[in-house]
This record gives structure tokens, sequence and C-alpha cells, in this order.
């Protein structure tokens, strides 16, 4: 995170919240984005103020340099085995708690990692909340070995879900193919509105060539919602059932 430019108040109070449920001894994992990047500020700064000692996976390539760089101590996963807690941006979040993520193109390694933890919690502002997820592009991981086969294979899909002719738009930067960190292609799915994020998820994950989805459905326990003036609000899963 630049701190040569200001911080987003929403963010940073989301990201301050979220700092404060860590405790000393966890094995931590280190979502991706704007708002990830805010928390591992603030986690540092924690970090060093009262010398904790924790041990964090990183969902990205970016955030484990950002992290080491402030003096966090970020392993791999594959060594840190379980997590006790995963903080993470989202790219929307519903009233179930259910999220769109991998605007950053960092979904996949996300997912394992929130998913490989007792607890995942997200920091986003207010804007990140809507009542059913759709607007914001639905990113899909896919294999770049036939990956226009593959969009193919996902458009068919789309059809048979009554979401015809939803443009499904490789994601490119600089006139160039966005490439993960694992090294492979980001399809981003215009769908306006997801009438069944179950059944779009089930469908995507049986077709060959996508590695993941951005749909992250019965993950998130608990999300703070950080608004302008620097307040926050929090939705638990437990309220919502
Ligand atoms: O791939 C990126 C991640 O899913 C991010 O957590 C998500 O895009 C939200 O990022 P930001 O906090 O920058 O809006």
């Amino acid at each position: 995170m630049s701190q040569s430019s200001p911080v987003d108040p929403a963010k940073d109070a989301a990201a301050r919240a979220a700092v404060a449920l860590v405790q000393n001894g966890m094995k931590l994992g280190l979502g991706t984005g704007s708002t990830a990047n805010i928390f591992v500020d603030r986690l540092a700064e924690r970090v060093h103020a009262e010398g904790m000692d924790l041990i964090c996976a990183s969902t990205s390539k970016a955030t484990a340099e950002q992290a080491r760089g402030l003096g966090l101590v970020v392993e791999d996963l594959n060594d840190i085995g379980w997590l006790d807690l995963t903080i993470d941006g989202a790219d929307e979040v519903d009233p179930d708690l259910n999220l769109i993520k991998g605007g950053g193109a960092a979904h996949l390694r996300e997912k394992i990692v929130a998913t490989a933890s007792d607890r995942m919690v997200v920091v986003a502002d207010q804007g990140k909340v809507v009542d059913r997820l759709g607007a914001f592009k639905l990113p899909v991981e896919v294999i770049a070995f036939g990956w226009k086969t593959t969009r193919r294979q996902i458009e068919r899909a789309l059809e048979r879900l009554e979401l015809a002719d939803r443009p499904v738009i490789l994601r490119e930067k600089d006139g160039q193919p966005v490439i993960t960190d694992e090294g492979n292609l980001i399809l981003d799915l215009d769908l306006g509105q997801i009438p069944d994020a179950p059944q779009l998820a089930r469908a995507l994950s049986a077709i060959a060539g996508v590695v993941e989805h951005g749909l992250f459905l019965d993950i998130c326990n608990l999300a703070i919602i950080g608004r302008a003036d620097g307040s926050v609000v929090e939705l638990e899963r437990e309220d919502l059932q």
C-alpha cells in the first residue's frame, strides 16, 4: 500500500476494526486488493507496537511482498497447514455474506486460503454491499490452453441457465491478457444479476479448463463494512440465518 495516496476512510475503518480481531500467536491469512493492503499496513503497525508473534500466509505475490516489506512473517501455506483467521476484501457482499471476489485476479489463492481457515472475515466499504450478486463482472480463472473453447463452454452453460448472451470477456491490461499468480487467464462474466449463485457455481466448476470462479458461497463468517465517516457495521452469518 502506498502511503503517498490518501487512504480511503471507509476501507481504513474496516481494516482497523479487523486488526482488533487478531490475537497474538495466530496463523493468519492475508488477502489481496486495496482494502486488504490497508489491513496489512494497520496489522504491521499493531504487530510492531505490541510485539505480537504471528505467522501469515498470503493470497498473492503482491501481498506477500507488501507484508514482508513491513516486517511481517510470511510463510508457505503448505508449511503452516491451517489458519486461525483470514482477512480479505471483496468485490460484492450479499445479505447472506456470499461474495464475488477476483477483481484483482487473486481469487484462486484467496479461496484456497479462506477455506483453509477457521474463520474468514471480509473488510469492505459500503459500496460493496449488494442485494443480489452479479453487477460486478464475475471473474473466472481458466487455463490458457484452449481458453477460447473453455469460453464457449462457459457460454453454453450460461445458455442452459437462462443467462444467454451475457458477455464473457478475456481480462486484459495494457492490451495484454492478465496472467494470474498461477499463470492462468481470467474471463470476466458480465451477468448483470445472478439468479441462482450455487447453481452457477456448480455449472462453472464442472467445466474442464475452469480453475476457479470468484463466487465465495458459505465461506465468509463476518463482513466488516466501513463507512466514509469512519464508522463500521458488522454483518455476521449467525444474524442472517
Ligand atoms: O482478486 C482480488 C480480490 O478478490 C480483492 O479482494 C477484491 O477485488 C477487492 O479488492 P478491493 O479491496 O481493492 O476493492
